[in-house]
């Protein structure tokens, strides 16, 4: 599969950084739900590039919705959407084209398209791409929150600096999502903002970028998501998690902090009130043999320092195969994560519903 994902419903990315226009098709999403089209352009708005802590491109990013879509609700065909590409100046590229960006795609993309990839702002490789991702993601959400479902995400660490973490008091979980679902820039400490946003823009002065973990939190999913092996919830959010560029590593619950414990830590124990079966910990986030158990799924996400800097690095003109000095120009994120943290919660979403849709019947949800 290429440029495709999903199994009960798919998403299909298209378009490059400079090109006319970037979009997805959405696919097997059940009739007859009524698109919030605000929520949609407030969801648009967390990823939008703003103040010098993001890049200077500035897009509108307004969404249109081409297909799939009739007097407000969904019609269960395809639906596209469809994002202009208004901002580009492409002569940042041809002035270095050829010369490898280290940490970028450009050598691969290459490699694996001969020369004719479209090199001109990271071409389909950008993180551009990942605006569409989030239009996509806010209709999942939509209709994963009409159903009880919550998802939120913050900044739990920026380089040197650390967010408070989501609390294991469901309460008090659910109001941390609905203030971090408020913010632009999403931390649970607002020094912590300050902090970062000041180390960032401090770093960007210097010609150099930084990177951080993002935790996300889910409440309200039913028990029974998920599949024993190759469609573990594990797996399938991992998979649409690695698929966003710049992100390097995934775990859920204690993850790799599961080597630190014993057995009798590392196990969340059972307890039953009012009929309901619950843990009293949850450090297995969630999820039990790849199976939603009705807890609150928890997950970092490690997104790595922007590639794009402005240091002189040592590279190769892939034109003349001469070692060459690079200097990057151009406009680019002096750090990805406050933005990349909406497209976090958007392939979550689109991930549980594609599980969710497995277990019930189409029009279920709606
Ligand atoms: C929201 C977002 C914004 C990004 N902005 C930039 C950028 O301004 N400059 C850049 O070089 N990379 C940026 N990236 C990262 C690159 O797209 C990514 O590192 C590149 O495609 C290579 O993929 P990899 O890092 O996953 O290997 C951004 C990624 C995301 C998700
Ligand atoms: C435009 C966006 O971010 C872009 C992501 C990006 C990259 O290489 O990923 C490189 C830059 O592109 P350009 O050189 O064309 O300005 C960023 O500005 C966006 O996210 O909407």
């Amino acid at each position: 599969m290429k440029n495709n994902i999903g199994t009960n419903i798919s998403m299909t990315l298209f378009g490059e950084s400079h090109g006319a226009a970037i979009g997805i098709t959405l696919d097997g999403l059940p009739a007859g739900f009524p698109i919030d089209l605000d929520r949609l352009a407030a969801d648009m708005e967390k990823r939008k590039a703003k103040g010098r802590i993001s890049t200077q491109r500035h897009e509108a990013d307004a969404v249109q919705i081409v297909s799939g879509f009739f007097e407000g609700k969904t019609t269960g065909t395809p639906l596209t959407l469809l994002i202009q590409n208004t901002n580009t100046r492409s002569s940042d590229y041809t002035k270095t084209h050829g010369r490898l960006r280290p940490g970028h795609a450009d050598y691969t993309a290459f490699e694996k398209y001969h020369g004719f990839q479209d090199y001109r702002g990271g071409g389909h490789f950008s993180g551009r791409l990942t605006a569409p991702i989030v239009a996509a993601g806010s209709i999942c959400r939509q209709i994963l929150e009409a159903n009880g479902v919550q998802i939120g995400s913050h900044i739990e660490q920026l380089y040197t600096i650390h967010d408070d973490v989501f609390s294991n008091d469901l309460d008090t979980l659910q109001e941390q999502i609905a203030q971090v679902n408020q913010k632009e820039f999403a931390t649970l400490d607002p020094q912590c903002e300050d902090e970062m946003k000041s180390l960032i823009e401090k770093v960007a002065a210097q010609g150099d970028s930084l990177g951080g973990i993002v935790e996300t939190a889910v409440i309200g999913l039913p028990t029974g998501l998920g599949e024993p092996a190759f469609d573990s919830v594990e797996s399938i959010l991992s998979h649409l998690l690695f698929s966003v560029p710049a992100v390097k590593g995934v775990s859920f619950g204690l993850g790799f902090g599961f080597a630190n414990v014993k057995g009798s830590m590392a196990n969340d124990d059972f307890a039953c009130q009012d009929g309901k079966i619950f843990t009293m910990t949850n450090h297995n986030a969630g999820i039990n043999g790849g199976i939603t158990n009705g807890m609150p799924i928890l997950i970092h996400t490690c997104v790595k320092p922007t590639p794009s800097i402005y240091k002189e690095q040592a590279s190769v003109d892939y034109l003349t195969k001469e070692n060459v000095k690079l200097q990057i120009q151009g406009r680019h994120d002096p750090c990805i994560i406050h933005r990349a943290r909406i497209v976090i919660d958007s392939v979550v979403a689109f991930g549980l519903l594609d599980l969710w849709m497995s277990k019930n019947a189409q029009g279920d949800l709606v």
